[in-house]
C-alpha cells in the first residue's frame, strides 16, 4: 500500500476508535475483516498506530491544536508507527515541519497529565498504593504486552513444547512464576503452529495462568468456573484436573461460552460442562449448592490492569462505571460462595488495578461470611513452588493475603486474587 493510502487508512482507522462506541480490539478486527486485502505489515501499522493514539491521548491532543489538517489525521501521525521515512513520504511539507517542531519538545518540560496519559480519577488510587512506583507503571502501561503462551499439561510438557517451537523458528523463555508459561520474543501468527492446532499451547497472559495455579483443582474434583467467560481458565483448571471430575463454565454471556467450544475441541478436555446462566441467583446454581471442592469468580471488572493491550479501557472507564462494577461483583462473589462444600476454597480474581474492586471486596466478603476463612495467597504460592511467591502478593497485615501483580513488577497484566476456605468436614 502507498505510504499516502496507509496514512489515510491509520487516520480513518483512529476516529472510528475515537469514537469509543465499541472496544477497540473489535473494532479494529472489524476494520480488518471489512478490508481483506491488508497485509500483515500493514495490519500491524494500523493497528500499532491507533493503540498509540490511545495510549499517549492526552499528550496528543496537546499537540494537536498546532497541526493542521483533519484532528484524526495528526493524532495518526503523532502515533504512527512504522520507519520515519515511511511517514514522510505521505505526509505534506506542512505537516513535516510541524512534527519537527513537536520533535524539538523536551519530555521533561511537559505536564503531569500529558506524561501519564491518565484520566485524572484514576492517577490518584495509583499514587496512593505505588507511591515512586507510579512512574515505572505508567512506563510499563505505555508499552505492548509480551504474548504469553500456557501449555498444555495434559498431553505436553513445557520443555518439548519449547523445543518444538524453537524448530519451527519461534524463540521463547520460560515464564518465571508459571510453571506453563512461555514468553514470545516476537508475535507470531500461531494459527499456522502445529503446537497450536493440536492444543499444545494457548495464548494467555501468565498473571492469568497463576489464578488457575492459585485454585488447585485436583483429579476427580467439582469445579465451578463461575464467570468463565471464552475459557481462558477454564482449559488451564481442566487441564490440572487430569481431565477427570467435573468442571462447569457458566457464564451469563451465552456468545463468550461459543468462543470456548473450538478451544475445548482442540484442548482434549471432556471433563468441562459450560452453561449460560440467566443470572448469579439462576436455579442451576440452587441445585449445585453445597455440592462444589472448588469456586473461582473471575470477576467482570474495569479490566484497568489489561490497558497494555486494551488502553482504551481508560477512556471507557469512569467513577461510575466502577462503582456499578463493584455492586455486580460483590453479588456474585455472594452467591458463588453458596456453592461450595465444607473444606471447599474459594477465589475471587480480577484483572484491576483498583483497590475497590479487589482488597475492598475481598474484605467485605470476609466481613460478612465467618464460615469463609481466607487463605494467604502467598502460602499457596509457595507451596505449589512458585518462585519468589510473597513478592507477588500484598496486603494489609502480612503483606501475604493477596495476590497483587502489577506490570511494572511482574511483566504481567494487573490481577488480583483473594482466596478462602470454608469451614467444616
Ligand atoms: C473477566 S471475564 C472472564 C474471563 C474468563 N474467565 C477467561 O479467563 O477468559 C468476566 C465474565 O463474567 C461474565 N459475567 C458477568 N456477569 C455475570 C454473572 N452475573 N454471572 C456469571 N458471569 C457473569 C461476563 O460475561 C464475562 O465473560
Amino acid at each position: 500500500m502507498h505510504p499516502k493510502a496507509l496514512l489515510d487508512a491509520c487516520a480513518e482507522l483512529v476516529a472510528l476508535t475515537l469514537k469509543f462506541d465499541h472496544p477497540a480490539d473489535s473494532i479494529v478486527s472489524h476494520y480488518f475483516r471489512s478490508h481483506r486485502s491488508l497485509g500483515p505489515r500493514e495490519r500491524a501499522t494500523l493497528a500499532e498506530t491507533v493503540y498509540a493514539v490511545l495510549r499517549k491521548k492526552l499528550l496528543f491532543d496537546h499537540f494537536a491544536p498546532s497541526g493542521s489538517g483533519p484532528k484524526e489525521r495528526r493524532l495518526a501521525i503523532l502515533g504512527f508507527y512504522g520507519p520515519r521515512d515511511f511517514l514522510m513520504s505521505a505526509m505534506t511539507d506542512q505537516e513535516k515541519n510541524w512534527l519537527g517542531q513537536i520533535d524539538t519538545v523536551k519530555t521533561a518540560d511537559l505536564m503531569e497529565r500529558h506524561r501519564h496519559n491518565l484520566p485524572e480519577w484514576l492517577v490518584q488510587p495509583l499514587k496512593e498504593q505505588l507511591g515512586d512506583e507510579f512512574w515505572p507503571l505508567v512506563e510499563a502501561l505505555n508499552q505492548p504486552a509480551p504474548l504469553d503462551l500456557r501449555v498444555n499439561i495434559l498431553n505436553d510438557k513445557r520443555p518439548e513444547v519449547q523445543k518444538e517451537l524453537k524448530t519451527a523458528g519461534i524463540k521463547s523463555t520460560i515464564t518465571p512464576y508459571s510453571p506453563w508459561g512461555l514468553r514470545l520474543a516476537d508475535k507470531p501468527q500461531l494459527a499456522k503452529v502445529d503446537a497450536f492446532a493440536r492444543g499444545a499451547i494457548e495464548v494467555q497472559d501468565e498473571g492469568s495462568q497463576l489464578l488457575a495455579l492459585i485454585l488447585d483443582a485436583k483429579r476427580g474434583e467439582m469445579v465451578v468456573d463461575f464467570c468463565a467467560g471464552a475459557g481462558g481458565k477454564t482449559l488451564a483448571i481442566g487441564a490440572t484436573m487430569r481431565n477427570t471430575g467435573r468442571l462447569y463454565a457458566f457464564d451469563t454471556a451465552a456468545h463468550r461460552l461459543d468462543a470456548l467450544k473450538p478451544r475445548l475441541a482442540r484442548s482434549g478436555l471432556s471433563n468441562v460442562h459450560p452453561a449460560a446462566i440467566a443470572h448469579e441467583r439462576d436455579e442451576r446454581i440452587k441445585r449445585l449448592a453445597g455440592k462444589i471442592d472448588r469456586v473461582i469468580v473471575d470477576a467482570p471488572c474495569s479490566g484497568l490492569g489489561t490497558l497494555r493491550r486494551n488502553p482504551d479501557l481508560k477512556w471507557r472507564q469512569s467513577p461510575q462505571s466502577v462503582a456499578e462494577m463493584t455492586v455486580k461483583q460483590a453479588a456474585i462473589l455472594q452467591s458463588a460462595a453458596r456453592l461450595l462444600k465444607p473444606g471447599g476454597r474459594l477465589l475471587y480474581a480480577t484483572c484491576s488495578i483498583l483497590p475497590q474492586e479487589n482488597e475492598a471486596i475481598a474484605q467485605a466478603f470476609s466481613a460478612a461470611n465467618s464460615e469463609f476463612t481466607p487463605l494467604p495467597v502467598a502460602e499457596i504460592l509457595s507451596n505449589l513452588k512458585v518462585e519468589a511467591a510473597a513478592s507477588l502478593c500484598s496486603g494489609p497485615q502480612t503483606g501475604q493475603e493477596y495476590l497483587r501483580l502489577w506490570p511494572h513488577r511482574h511483566a504481567t497484566d494487573g490481577f488480583f486474587a483473594a482466596a478462602w476456605q470454608r469451614s467444616g468436614t
